[in-house]
């Protein structure tokens, strides 16, 4: 076989496997006029390589895109270095629909993109190519990691019965707000509340209907919150509220907002109506104290006060 017949081979081989190979090729001249589409990019786009060579890509896939893209390309043809568009940037350039069995759950290919400057025969960056990469799997694979794990952190810090924040979490919430008090010197305030004779609810109604009605107060607690309040669960039938930038007195009004619509609002269940009070401690931070620890405790002494002086109240922390 002569040299030429040799090199003639090498090149219809690499014209077959750049036809076949299982990644997108594309090359683009200065203008984004396409000169080469491999038979990945035919195979998704619906679209054959005679039909499209010399054609605008832009101009044939109006929905790239185009004014960030082209941005992309031109510094690649201008500092003649390779770009890299990953999935996670944008999950895909090309809207291909996705075909894998496995994977079934996306409706378009995930993709990586590599832009690549190819330089002429003189060593001129005169065109680009674009290699697309089918990121599918590792894409889904790693969204429901994600998705499983954000489900996770949810379950950890959140109470099964309520969706209100557990304990845990909440006193994190807690320690965070005093800890920015103390850099920013913003009044908070801290809201306990417990419901009263709740042991009765329970031997009257039974535990099932005891639960139903802290999932009622938890609700009717929810729907009296502000974004920036971190309310939690903070035992069986004890509530905690963190009211940022809100003093004493504020808390007091937000307080006897919700003492009273916990007391007008009935729980029915089945045949059964249920109503039930709180008795409620509010403790704003205070220059006296030391540590989180301190202030819940007086926020816990103003809601025994309030349980001790007759219950369904509101009592705001004072200092003996
Ligand atoms: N149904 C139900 N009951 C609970 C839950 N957690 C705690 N309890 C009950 O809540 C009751 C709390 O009773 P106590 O601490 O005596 O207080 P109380 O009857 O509410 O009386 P005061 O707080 O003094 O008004 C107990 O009977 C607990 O068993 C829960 O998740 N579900």
């Amino acid at each position: 076989m002569s040299h030429d017949q040799s090199a003639m081979n090498e090149l219809h081989w690499l014209i077959d496997m750049v036809q076949t190979i299982e990644v997108g090729l594309v090359v683009l001249d200065k203008n984004f006029n396409i000169q080469l589409w491999n038979g990945f990019m035919e195979n998704h786009s619906g679209v054959s390589p005679n039909s499209i060579k010399d054609k605008n890509l832009f101009e044939q896939f109006d929905d790239l895109p185009s004014t960030w893209l082209k941005q992309k390309m031109e510094s690649v043809f201008l500092l003649k270095n390779r770009a890299f568009i990953s999935w996670e940037q944008r999950p895909y350039i090309f809207k291909f629909k996705n075909y894998r069995p496995i994977t079934g759950r996306a409706d378009f290919m995930y993709q990586n993109v590599t832009l690549l400057p190819l330089s002429s025969l003189t060593g001129q960056i005169t065109h680009i190519s674009m290699i697309v990469y089918d990121v599918t799997d590792v894409a889904i694979n790693r969204l429901q990691l994600k998705g499983a794990n954000e489900r996770l952190e949810y379950l950890s810090q959140t109470d099964g019965l309520t969706q209100l924040h557990n304990r845990r979490h909440w006193q994190q919430c807690m320690q965070r707000e005093f800890d920015r008090h103390a850099r920013y010197g913003d009044e908070t305030s801290l809201v306990m509340f417990d419901i009263d004779d709740f042991k009765k609810v329970n031997d009257n109604y039974g535990h099932t209907i005891g639960d139903k009605v802290i999932q009622h107060i938890s609700h009717l607690l929810k729907q009296s919150l502000r974004e920036t309040d971190c309310a939690g669960r903070y035992g069986g039938e004890e509530f905690s509220v963190v009211l940022a930038k809100t003093s004493a007195t504020d808390a007091l009004q937000f307080a006897e907002r919700l003492r009273k619509k916990i007391e007008e609002t009935a729980l029915v269940y089945e045949d059964q109506t249920i109503n039930v009070t709180v008795s409620i401690g509010i403790c704003d931070i205070q220059d006296e104290l030391e540590n989180s620890g301190q202030w819940l405790n007086c926020a816990d002494e103003a809601l025994y006060t309030a349980k001790d002086t007759g219950r369904n109240k509101c009592v705001i922390y004072k200092q003996k």
